[in-house]
């Protein structure tokens, strides 16, 4: 049928065509009908199917929630089997005196990120070219990781010192790697020298009732092989003096501190004194070692016994390669010497770590003056600091290859230094 044209008015309308739309629009009720009827059966059918479907929905989501509630107890089941293994790895690591060795990676916005972390204990390091390596630390710190979650590993083994301990922790890595800031860290977010002095305070704190302890603490940098006091105005060259495992400074300058505030003027002061370059990579750079002795006495009240616990600290001077920093003049000399120092403190590592009769202890004042954290009873910690950009990847491999040599040393069970008491 043609389409209807719109009727003008005064237009003689044709009755056939009244009848014709007529018929069409009862064809049209009836179509609807019977569409509407379709669409109900097909509600009902489906409502049907869905009340038929239902006891197998709800058994569905019931496995399905017997499987999360399976995977969620296989975790925690692993979770603590990985807690215990740790608990066994740290006592065995302390019955045989091993060096804790662990890895931070700074953070570090800009870089192009060459590593992956498939857990807090391996480090994956990938370059296109150079191809992938895989280390294991006793912890690995992500660029993520806080101030707070760092020192909360090592609290342990530095507290230790107030028990008659001798204790050291060495951070070690490429220049900018972030070895300052894990150590000292700004004044608004502190590193472990500051939290450390805080929770020796607390310990001793806590324990005024039975014990009273005596706290010094001295500051020395080893710049190009010699020792320099950093609490004294006065460029004073110091020497050392080595008998048996121990090394005394003669004329170092040891202050009597009583808190958390007396340790920041001390740090302030070395600070100040402290030989600070500017260099192409690290604008900040510590063209020295940074070496904080912490020497604490306990008496019992109880018993008279005496203990003698030492804590040392160091911040070590970057490893560089000179080509890199383009160092020159000073630079390259106060670089040569850095360079040479770490290397030798990597050579009484492997002599330790294949328990060889000489420990090249004095080819630099560096190792000498760790000998006794190194060489026997102490405890020992060492951070390797690396940056995760893919441009730092040779360095950061050799970082942490020194890194795994170092856990695999072999100190010794740690002794404590307690002499009885006449109570
Ligand atoms: N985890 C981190 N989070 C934020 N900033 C960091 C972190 N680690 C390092 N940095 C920043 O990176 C820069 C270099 O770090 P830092 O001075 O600690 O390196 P370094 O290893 O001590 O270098 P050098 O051996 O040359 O003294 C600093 O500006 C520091 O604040």
């Amino acid at each position: 049928m043609p389409a209807q044209q719109p009727q003008k008015s005064g237009e003689v309308v044709n009755p056939d065509d009244v009848l014709d739309l007529n018929a069409n629009a009862k064809e049209l009720r009836k179509a609807h009908t019977r569409v509407k009827m379709d669409v109900e059966r097909y509600m009902g059918d489906l409502k049907h199917m869905l009340e038929k479907l239902a006891p197998a929905i709800k058994q569905l989501k019931n496995s399905n929630k017997g499987t999360q509630d399976e995977i969620e107890e296989v975790r925690a089941l692993y979770r603590k089997e990985a807690l215990q293994r740790k608990l066994l790895y740290n006592q065995l690591q302390e019955l045989r005196g091993n060096i804790r060795v662990f890895c931070r990676v700074r953070k570090d916005d800009r870089a192009e990120c060459c590593m992956k972390f498939p857990s807090d204990q391996d480090i994956v390091v990938q370059h296109a070219q150079q191809g992938k390596k895989i280390f294991s630390f006793d912890k690995v710190f992500e660029p993520t990781s806080t101030q707070e979650q760092v020192f909360e590993d090592t609290k342990p083994i530095i507290t230790s010192c107030v028990d008659g301990y001798n204790v050291c922790l060495l951070a070690y890595g490429q220049t900018g790697s972030g070895k300052t800031f894990t150590m000292m860290g700004p004044e608004s977010n502190p590193g472990i020298n500051i939290r450390a002095m805080k929770e020796l305070f607390q310990v001793c704190s806590d324990r005024k009732e039975t014990q009273t302890y005596d706290l010094k603490v001295s500051l020395v940098e080893i710049y190009n092989e010699t020792i320099q006091d950093l609490l004294t105005n006065d460029v004073k060259t110091l020497e050392l003096r080595t008998a048996g495992n121990k090394v005394q400074i003669p004329g170092l300058i040891e202050y009597p501190i009583k808190n958390v505030d007396d340790v920041k003027k001390v740090m302030a002061m070395g600070d100040k004194n402290r030989s600070v370059a500017s260099t192409k990579m690290n604008s900040t750079s510590s063209r020295s070692h940074l070496v904080l002795m912490l020497n604490v006495e306990g008496h019992d009240k109880v018993t008279g016994a005496i203990s003698r616990g030492s804590l040392v600290l160091c911040d070590l001077a970057g490893s560089e390669r000179i080509s890199k920093t383009e160092a020159e003049g000073q630079r390259l000399v106060e670089a040569a010497a850095i360079n040479k120092s770490l290397s030798a403190l990597g050579q009484v590592f492997t002599a330790l770590r294949s328990s060889q009769l000489h420990v090249p202890y004095r080819n630099s004042k560096l190792t000498q003056i760790l000998q006794p954290s190194l060489g026997g009873d102490a405890k020992a910690c060492l951070f390797v600091n690396a940056s995760p950009d893919a441009y730092n990847f040779s360095e950061t491999v050799s970082t942490l290859t020194f890194g795994s040599n170092a856990r695999q040393v072999t100190l010794g069970q740690a002794k404590q230094n307690i002499s009885k008491g006449n109570k």
